[in-house]
């Protein structure tokens, strides 16, 4: 039972009230009562504006839903199906000509390309790990993963062969980012050493070396007393790459963070990171470790940044969260409430008041997700602006990084932009989420095509480049970050390094990584693409038209799957949906790595658990596949996930009348109904009720 505490009105939470007043104020020059007042007063301005946008969007989604009932199967009159879209002002005129003017803007955001790492706000273990994931080591990175064309590592100790294929393919590496005036690395046995090009200062720390490509460092190890420096004739122990250059700390969908007691957990995480004291005790190979944010790097000749700028990640406009009542009694957006405790939290950097500066040019970086269209940027922008007003912050000094996720943001991006024009400091196509709100807004068109088909899609494709053509238009390269999404699968890393240059060479100075190791591996491809030359040369190239962006993915009129490949489908998503759903259900763990049906562990978060859960619900909803089927599916993959998880101690089956297992079956046998067939209704709803039952 929560204990609420009044403040100005509104009904506070105790736990988050303690940590406001106990933790986060102090230092900041903010009194509680200016706070608590401000925050009542944000309420009561935006929780209408709030409301009335979620609402519109109901409202756009029955018009849609009328009009692809009447209009069935996948679009044959684009023309008039823009002209509906542009009178239910789904479509808006998009604003031409403008650049966008963010000031203050840290490097690794606005002139540096690299990977960029996401981590769960609630985990702080993790959360230390990716902070100090600036830098990563690539001989750890290439001997712990499958991207070698080499067998995997003996275990019991140091496998040389597998060593010796690591330190072969790291020489590769020198060669192809910082070639030699002449010969290989492979032959440098640690004399004299000439680059090919002779701009790249050569610094020196003892016998080690900083070399920088594209901006990025490289950092090679020397030590001759070290079990692999010792065998190397150049006496090279590692190559340490600078790899996440930033990291968004994530409060939103890879987080199960439905009260007071979840959120404080989130916001004190971000605190610390923020005030640079962050730790994290835990046991690892039957030792007792403590984790702690890195120093900067020392040099003869400089201090190169030891931690990734961090971002945040608030929740979207529409979930709301019982941390906070408002005086009717109701709960208030949880959009606010994160807008308003994560910038209180990073005004210790601000201000200096830690051991570390997370932005050195002086901003807030949030990262905004879910939005759709222009009206809900410009409220994200007002929210800001009254958030800053609130803490006394410069205007702007909050900055805004908009996932480019939501089919009206991807058909309006530049009036998007426009309306956060003066603090945006990213885009970014988080394709996951976009490909369930793709199939929800198009839900009663037709069955859908297969999820794994969707990525060839037509509408994916226009949406990927245009994101890119767009933010180009928009001024953006130079000053923030065009980027790319994840990369769901983190122990295929030989796929990644074949897959993932591709978004560099897209004109994207950054890409989503699910991991510190991902980020080491992902950095190379950095080097091998030097992003703003490409972007200089697409600057010029035409923005793919909207009428691919809107082509619906919806299966040909009177296409039929044999019963096998429904068979495969329905399972496919059923243990998806199973196996997140029940750690996230019963253990609060909001993104998994969940092995698929072949047994190959996936990311999933709330946006991949909303595709299979809307796909099902599609082909539910069509006529593709019959409940009993669907029942059946879930009857055999809740079995299959059950042995999967026969090692973990706090899991507990998917059977009878479990929570988890209702949950998972309300996201599809309700999914038509969820808004945007967003999963959080439900997930919160579910998780309350088990910690509850707890
Ligand atoms: C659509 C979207 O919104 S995508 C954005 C949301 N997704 C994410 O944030 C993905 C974040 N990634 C993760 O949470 C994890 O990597 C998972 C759940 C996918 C896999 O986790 P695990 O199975 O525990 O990973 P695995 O066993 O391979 O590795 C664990 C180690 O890697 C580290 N690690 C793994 N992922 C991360 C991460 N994202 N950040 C920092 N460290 C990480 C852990 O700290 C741990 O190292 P440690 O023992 O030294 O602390
Ligand atoms: O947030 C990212 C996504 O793909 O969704
Ligand atoms: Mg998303």
């Amino acid at each position: 039972m929560t204990v609420y505490v009044n403040r100005a009105g509104l009904q506070i939470a105790s736990a988050l009230a303690e940590f406001v007043e106990a933790k986060a104020l102090p230092g900041t020059g903010v009194e509680a009562d200016a706070l608590w007042r401000g925050l009542a007063d944000i309420l009561g301005r935006l929780v209408p504006v709030n409301r009335a946008l979620i609402a519109k969007r109901d409202n756009l989604q029955t018009k849609l839903d009328a009009w692809h009932k009447a209009n069935p199967g996948p679009i044959t009159d684009m023309a008039a199906y823009k002209a509906f879209l542009t009178e239910i002002g789904y479509l808006v005129s998009e604003p031409v000509g403008f650049k966008i003017g963010t000031l203050n803007v840290d490097a690794e955001i606005a002139t540096m390309a690299g990977p960029q790492l996401v981590v769960p706000a609630l985990n702080d273990r993790f959360v230390l790990n990716a902070a100090n994931a600036r830098w990563g080591s690539l001989y750890d990175a290439l001997y712990g993963t499958d991207v070698l064309d080499a067998p995997a590592a003996r275990p019991g100790g140091y496998d040389t062969a597998r060593g010796d294929a690591v330190i072969a393919y790291a020489r590769n590496f020198l060669d192809s980012a910082v070639p030699l005036a002449s010969g290989s690395w492979v032959d440098w046995d640690g004399g004299d050493l000439q680059l090919a090009d002779q701009a790249i200062p050569i610094i020196r720390r003892g016998d080690d070396i900083l070399l920088r490509n594209n901006g990025l460092g490289i950092e090679i190890v020397i030590d001759r007393n070290h079990p692999v420096g010792k065998t190397d004739k150049a006496g090279i122990a590692d190559v340490i790459l600078e790899a996440a250059l930033t990291t968004i700390i994530d409060l939103e969908d890879s987080v199960a963070a439905v009260d007071a007691e979840d959120k404080v957990k989130g916001y004190t995480n971000w605190l610390g990171l923020m005030r640079g004291d962050l730790t994290a005790s835990f046991e690892k190979g039957g030792t007792t470790m403590t984790r702690a944010l890195d120093d900067d790097r020392e040099w003869d000749e400089e201090l190169l940044h030891g931690r990734s700028v961090m971002f945040v990640r608030n929740v979207g406009h529409l979930m709301t969260n019982p941390a906070v009542r408002l005086p009717d009694g109701s709960e208030a957006p949880e959009g606010i409430l994160d807008a308003v405790f994560t910038s209180l939290c990073a005004m210790h950097d601000l201000l200096g008041l830690g051991k570390y500066r997370n932005s050195r040019a002086g901003s807030i970086y949030i990262v905004k997700p879910k939005q759709h269209g222009p009206e809900e940027c410009a409220f994200t922008n007002d929210l800001f602006d009254a958030v800053e007003d609130m803490l006394g912050l410069d205007r702007h000094t909050i900055k805004v990084g908009v996932m480019d996720e939501e089919r009206r943001t991807s058909a309006n991006l530049a009036a998007c932009i426009y309306a956060v024009r003066d603090r945006i400091v990213f885009i970014n196509t988080g394709f996951l989420d976009r490909t369930g709100d793709e199939m929800h807004s198009a839900m009663q068109a037709g069955p859908m095509i297969r999820k794994a088909d969707m990525k060839a899609s037509s509408w994916i494709q226009a949406y990927e480049a245009r994101n890119v053509q767009i933010g180009l238009t928009c001024g953006l390269s130079g000053k923030a970050q065009i980027g790319k999404g994840m990369w769901a699968a983190p122990d295929m890393m030989k796929d990644m390094m074949a897959q993932k240059i591709g978004h560099p060479k897209s004109g994207a100075n950054t890409a989503w990584v699910p991991s510190p190791t991902a980020a080491t591996l992902h950095a190379m491809h950095y080097h091998m693409v030097d992003v703003f030359e490409v972007q200089k040369e697409l600057a010029s190239k035409e923005t793919p038209a909207l009428d691919a962006l809107l082509t619906i993915p919806a299966a040909a009129r009177g296409h039929n799957w044999s019963a096998e490949e429904v068979q495969q489908e329905l399972e496919n998503n059923a243990q998806g949906i199973l196996g997140y759903v029940v750690r996230w259900i019963d253990q609060g763990i909001g993104c998994s790595k969940v092995p698929d049906i072949h047994d190959i562990g996936l990311m999933e978060d709330r946006a991949t658990l909303r595709i299979s859960s809307q796909h099902i619900a599609n082909w539910l909803l069509h006529g593709v596949c019959t409940p009993e089927q669907v029942d059946a599916a879930f009857a055999k993959m809740a079995a299959k996930v059950d042995a999967q998880n026969a090692g973990d101690a706090l899991y507990e089956k998917l059977e009878g009348n479990s929570i988890a297992l209702n949950a998972a079956r309300a996201l599809v046998y309700e999914g038509v109904a969820q808004p945007s067939g967003y999963t959080e209704p439900l997930l919160h709803k579910f998780r309350l009720e088990k910690k509850a039952a707890a």
